[in-house]
Formats: C-alpha cells, structure tokens, sequence
C-alpha cells in the first residue's frame, strides 16, 4: 500500500449533498431555569469530496455541531428543531443501532487529546483492528494486516513496533496519528476533525493536517474542520463557515473569505491573527464599552463596532450573496444590503 493509500470509499447511495443541515436547534437545560441555545437554526450543506472549515471562538457551538451531525448531542442536551441528513438518512432521527452502523464506518470524527480517548489496556493494532473486525467484518489476522497497512499511510514511524504498543508509549503526535488511521479505517464518506490537533507542537500539527488533508482528498471523501484557528481553514478547506453565539454568520469560498471578508464578527477574527494592532484597534470594542443588549437584535451587536439601531431590534437573517456566499448582517462590509 502506498503512503496514502485507503481501502475504497464506502459505496455512495444517494444523489445531492453528502450531508444536510437544516435549521439545527440544539439547547441545554441550565440549573438556574434559563435553557442555553447552543445552536440556533443552522443551515448547512455539504458536497461530496469537500472540505468546510467551521471557526468560531470558544462556546460558539462548533462541538455542539458536530455532536448533532453525529447523533450524539450529550444529555441533557436535545435538539429541539431542526434535523441531519446524511447520504438520506436523518442521523437526529435514528435509532441508536442504526445510528452505531454508520458511525465510525461511513463517518467518523478525530478529536483532540487523543491519548486521553485511546484505552489504555489495548493495543494500538487491537484499537485499529477492533473498527476493522466490526465494521469490515475481517477476521483478526486480516484486520491485523490491515492495520499495518493503515500505520503506514498515516506515516507512523516503525510501524510494525507500533501495531504492539500501549497508547502511554506513544507521543502526542504518534497518538493522533494513530486516532486518524482509527477515523480513516473504514474509509468514512465524511471526516469530523474537531480541533484535531490542538495540544500538538506547531510543526507537528502542520504535518498531521497535511496528511489528514492528503488522505481524505485520496480518499475522496468529504471533511468538517473545526477549529479556532482561521489559519487553518486557509490551508485546508473549499469553504468556511463562521459561527457566533450559535448562528453561521457567514458562509463563504476560502478564497472569497480571505478576500472580502463580509461580517464584522469575520474581520474581528481575522484581525486577531493579523499582524497589525491597528487593525485590530479598528475592529475591536473595548471590552468596556460591550454592553448587554435587549435580546430580540443581532446576537454580535454588543460587541460590533458598526452596529446601527437596526441591528438592535432586529435579528438579522442569513442572505445570500452573489457568489455563493452568505453573511448574516444588516449592514454587510462589503456594503450588500
Ligand atoms: N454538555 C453540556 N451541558 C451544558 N451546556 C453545554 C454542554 N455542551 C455545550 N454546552 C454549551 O453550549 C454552548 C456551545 O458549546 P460548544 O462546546 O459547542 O462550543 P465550542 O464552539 O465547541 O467551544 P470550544 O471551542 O471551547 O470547544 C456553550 O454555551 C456551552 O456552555
């Protein structure tokens, strides 16, 4: 098998997009009465071989997102409207059977922490074998093989060793490179990365991106990154979507994105990773001055700096921009009222 080698993707049976989000609800019962809406009508699809960047800071909904995706929003947690498709089936509908078929076989999800998630008294080659064994319904000396063949297109060094050892022998690198060959194992149609690679050193993470990229492309599979870092959806994804406070508000081509940034939330991510204090002055409210607002309005307008009475009283809905783009805001950068 060659470096990026996978067995073929799982046949494909429906026409249209690969998955389908449609005005997702999901709350969390709080202890003080209040309900919190983690996710609050998103609307998302995505097509077969491509890859969505969805950034946002942190308790902006993202692992809420790809909880539902899965069908695993956690208790007490619920979606309360809305629903998933995924290749036809509705993934908030299932049950938990049908539910266990695809996971992990058509779609699977690579989170971060790996070690903590690996068991500790299995093997690698057992952890790997056991999706193969179960999934695949290969006997133990076939799933072994192709476990082998798996550590070596994630470019595990001495695969062999590896197949042998416990997750504690592994480095934090080793470990996630091991949780992709486990993601990838059945050659999943869609590929979850929350965060995948937060805790890892810069240069590691890089190289782990690249390959996580590398075989899902060869694999011609769909792929959600999810992350903190807008960096990152430039190197990865055909698109980018920007969550705030539960809400996408703004969906774009990385390229258009990068270009002409629409939503003030956007410019405020970007211009905490640009260089320039300047710009950041420009696009950032003191903390001071982020007053609560009646609800009711924009869910960004305490923190905007271009907010206007509109956006007050009114909550903006997501339009659709030429292009394909779409940005939920009264008063868009880029001037699209
Ligand atoms: N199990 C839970 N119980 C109660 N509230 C939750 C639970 N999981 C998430 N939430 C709430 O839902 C909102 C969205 O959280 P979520 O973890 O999805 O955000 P996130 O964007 O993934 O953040 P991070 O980048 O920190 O992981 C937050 O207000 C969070 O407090």
């Amino acid at each position: 098998m060659s470096e990026t080698a996978l067995p073929s993707p799982n046949a494909t049976t429906t026409a249209g997009p690969l998955l389908s989000v449609e005005d997702l609800h999901v709350s969390f019962p709080h202890p003080t009465g209040s309900a919190v809406e983690a996710l609050r009508g998103i609307d998302l699809t995505i097509a077969r071989g491509e890859m969505v960047g969805v950034v946002g800071e942190s308790g902006a909904g993202k692992t809420t997102l790809a909880r539902a995706i899965l069908g695993m929003v956690p208790r007490p947690g619920r979606v309360t409207r809305g629903r998933v498709t995924f290749r036809g089936e509705v993934m908030t509908e299932l049950e938990d059977d049908a539910r266990r078929a695809i996971l992990g076989r058509d779609l699977s999800m690579i989170i971060p922490n790996p070690r903590g998630e690996l068991n500790p008294v299995l093997t690698v080659g057992e952890h790997i074998g056991n999706v193969l064994r179960h999934h695949r319904g290969l006997d133990k000396a076939a799933a072994r093989t192709a476990a082998l063949d798996l550590l070596r297109a994630v470019a595990i060094p001495d695969p062999q060793r590896r197949l042998d050892a416990y997750p504690h022998e592994l480095s934090g690198g080793m470990a996630q490179r091991v949780v992709i060959a486990i993601a990838l194992a059945c050659s999943p149609t869609l590929v979850i990365s929350d965060d995948a690679t937060s805790g890892l050193d810069v240069t590691v993470q890089a190289q782990i991106l690249d390959l996580l990229k590398a075989l899902i492309r060869a694999n011609d599979a769909s792929a959600i990154f999810i992350t903190r870092d807008i960096a990152v959806t430039a190197h990865f994804c055909d698109r980018i979507a920007v969550l705030y406070a539960g809400e996408i508000v703004e969906l774009a081509a990385v390229g258009t994105f990068f270009d002409r940034p629409q939503h003030p939330y956007s410019i405020m991510l970007l211009a905490a990773f640009a260089y320039s204090s300047e710009l950041r002055r420009h696009w950032t409210r003191p903390p001071a001055e982020e007053e609560t607002l009646p609800p009711g309005g924009c869910s960004f307008a305490a923190r905007c700096v271009r907010r206007q009475q509109r956006c007050l009283m009114e909550r903006p809905a997501l339009r659709q921009l030429p292009g394909g783009s779409a940005v939920r805001c009264h008063f868009p950068v880029g001037g699209a009222t």
